[in-house]
């Protein structure tokens, strides 16, 4: 199978619990929510999305007709120096990863001493053998992924209650402020609602405010 990647980076996780890690970035084209055409935003499933998805045409990006292929591009991407406490770490995202992210190419990243982790709309089953995954629910979709090690809900959205999560198989419930022109008092929304019920955490987007990519 050919996997059709937007772009590949090494940067700073800055999102949810492993916010701060050191993780290769390897974003997948695509999505099944937004073609990510401006012109079809307003009539998306996601209407809210804070990311350039389209075509192959971004740093390390290209399509790649193998497993093998993807793997040394991301292998070639991480730049830590190895050591005993700290493991590659890659984060599959999009678009929406779970179009591509298949059991081959998890197996292969593996062995090549990867933990993997996806970010996902919930929205597509995921492959066996993921080491973190993170549910991002998106209004009016049905989610598919009930269970995983994340879920970071953007917040406001109507139709998309947080309440409603809360009895889903996630060890961690995470409120992350919507970007865009309300940010700031999203932001406020947010930090009181997770004051008022402490079993939300907040996430913030923190790669945004300390400009790293
Ligand atoms: C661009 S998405 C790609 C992965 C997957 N399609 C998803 O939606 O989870 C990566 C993360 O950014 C979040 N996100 C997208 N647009 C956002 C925005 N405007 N403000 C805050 N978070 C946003 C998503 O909810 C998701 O958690
Ligand atoms: N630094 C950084 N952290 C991120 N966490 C999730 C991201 C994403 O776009 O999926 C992202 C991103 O684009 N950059
Ligand atoms: S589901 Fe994810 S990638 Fe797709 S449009 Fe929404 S935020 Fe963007
Ligand atoms: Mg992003």
């Amino acid at each position: 199978m050919t996997y059709q990647v937007k772009e590949i980076f090494y940067t700073l996780q800055g999102e949810g619990s492993h916010a701060g890690r050191p993780a290769v970035f390897c974003r997948f084209a695509a999505c099944n929510l937004w073609s990510g055409r401006e012109s079809s935003r307003a009539s998306a499933i996601c209407q809210f999305c804070d990311t350039d998805f389209v075509g192959t045409d971004g740093p390390g990006g290209g399509a790649f007709r193998t497993s093998a292929d993807l793997v040394q591009a991301i292998t070639t991407t991480w730049q830590g120096d190895a050591h005993p406490r700290a493991k590659p770490f890659v984060v599959c995202t999009g678009g929406e990863p779970l179009l591509q992210v298949d059991g081959e190419l998890v197996n292969g990243l593996h062995d090549a001493g990867f933990e993997v982790a996806v970010e996902t709309n919930g929205t597509k089953p995921a492959p066996k053998g993921l080491d973190w995954i993170c549910v991002s629910p998106k209004a009016n979709t049905e989610l598919v992924l009930t269970a995983g090690d994340e879920l970071k809900l953007v917040f406001p959205q109507e139709g998309a209650d947080p309440a409603g999560y809360e009895e889903l198989d996630f060890p961690s419930l995470l409120l992350q402020p919507m970007d865009g022109p309300h940010l700031e008092e999203y932001t406020k929304r947010a930090i009181e609602y997770c004051l008022e019920h402490p079993q939300w955490r907040l996430s913030v987007q923190n790669h945004k405010f300390i400009g790293i990519r």
